[in-house]
């Protein structure tokens, strides 16, 4: 029996694929697979069966990849499974930060009671809400991947001018994207032109405070400001000041802080870009059977820290070895199954930056010995056989 521990509400359309095999639970000792969302789990002790992390979802900021790494832990998350419901969003914010829907809605709420004056007052009151359309407006994405191509995309079906900047962009999202969004040579060419900017990046070292003072400071007088990423990509002390002067016309945000809470032109939205009943099938279903696949066969797809492999299983037993990237390894790995008797079968071996895994197809039954010797090479962080 496997043992999956879920860490967030996670859809059972995802797992209940988990099968009989499994014993699933949000609270177990020792578990093989974690599913999880947005939970932090960087103070988390990761138990020594651990074998794999699987993110229903995009962003991994909140999983510890580094120390993962170093323990063999596979980590996945679920590449584009939500990124219609983030651009949903994102467009329904792009007319909110427009139009003042939101503090008229609240402002209307107050007529209550006004009896047959309320057309009166609607029609005297509602010029303090007035806002510009979006119709010929330059909008600028930074970040185009699953998401920023989706909403660069449906903006420009909305009659928007397009900038779009991603010094990464992926072979994948540039067939994806619309040829008429315009490419922006940096990201001050997003800052300096666009009304409207919306960020679609991760949350690492070097995008933490992306839109900060300086950032601030290149953008036009009344920009609108689009968040659906992550807070502490935009430094919200550098963010309040051009808000209270209105250099910065409205800021709508995913991801609110207590700062910026109640704060004037501010959508302060509680962490629903992916929260709709298909994304969060969508996402379950993905993470359930990647985790699946790894803990039974010891396949890697959508891995945020091993590299892709996936072999069809044709042998008695399978070696699965996670280990550091470098030169002589894979050698050391045959000349200690020839030196045990182990006849490979076949064999393949992937690597991803400072890291590698190796799948072994082998005709013989493993012992605990030779995982042991495998184990203790330097280079190896995780051997097992399945
Ligand atoms: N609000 C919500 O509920 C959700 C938020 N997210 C957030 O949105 C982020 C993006 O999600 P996806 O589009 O699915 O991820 P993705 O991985 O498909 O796309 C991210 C893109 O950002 C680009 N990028 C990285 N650094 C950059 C930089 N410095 N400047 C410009 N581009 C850069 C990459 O090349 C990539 O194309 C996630 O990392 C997550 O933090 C994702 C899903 C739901
Ligand atoms: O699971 C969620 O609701 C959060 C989604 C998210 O932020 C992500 O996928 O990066």
């Amino acid at each position: 029996m496997h043992k999956v521990l879920c860490l967030n509400k996670i859809s059972p359309i995802g797992t209940d694929r988990l099968g009989a095999e499994y014993e699933f639970s949000t609270d177990m000792q020792n578990p093989e697979g974690i599913l999880v969302r947005s939970a932090a789990m960087h103070d988390m002790e990761l138990p020594a069966e651990l074998l794999a992390i699987a993110r229903a979802g995009a962003g991994v900021n909140n999983i510890p990849i580094a120390k993962c790494s170093e323990a063999g832990i596979v980590v996945f998350n679920t590449p584009g499974a939500n990124a219609n419901a983030v651009k949903e969003l994102v467009l329904a914010a792009l007319f909110m930060t427009s139009r003042k829907i939101i503090p008229a809605i609240e402002w209307a709420k107050t007529l209550k009671g006004s009896g047959k004056e309320v057309s009166k007052l609607v029609e005297k009151g509602k010029s303090a809400f007035a806002g510009p359309e979006i119709l010929g407006k330059k909008l600028g994405v930074i970040g185009l991947g699953a998401i920023g191509v989706l909403v660069a995309n449906a903006a420009q079906t909305l009659g928007m001018q397009v900038y779009g900047f991603d010094p990464f962009l992926s072979v994948d999202a540039a067939w994806n994207l619309s040829s008429s969004i315009t490419k922006a040579a940096s990201i001050d060419d997003i800052l300096t032109n666009c009304d409207y900017i919306t960020i679609h990046v991760p949350l690492n070292d070097s995008t933490r405070g992306l839109i900060g003072g300086d950032a601030l400071a290149k953008t036009k007088p009344g920009v609108r400001l689009l968040n659906f990423s992550r807070g502490e990509l935009v430094d919200t002390a550098a963010l309040l000041p051009a808000l209270e002067s209105g250099h910065v016309a409205a800021y709508a945000t995913d991801f609110p802080d207590d700062a910026l809470i109640g704060v004037e032109n501010v959508l302060a939205i509680p962490h629903l870009g992916a929260s709709t009943p298909e994304s969060e099938d969508n996402c379950a279903m993905m993470a359930v059977d990647q985790l699946k696949d790894y803990i039974e066969n010891g396949n890697i797809k959508n891995s945020v820290n091993f590299p892709a492999i996936s072999m069809p299983r044709d042998a008695q037993t399978r070696i699965c070895i996670a280990h550091r990237n470098i030169p002589n390894t894979i050698g050391s790995f045959t000349a200690l199954c020839g030196a045990a008797g182990i006849n490979i079968e076949n064999m393949l071996s992937k690597s991803r930056g400072d890291w590698a895994y190796t799948i072994l197809d082998v005709s013989n039954d493993v012992t605990p010995d030779l995982l042991a010797e495998l184990e203790a090479l330097d280079p190896v962080v995780r051997a097992r056989a399945i």
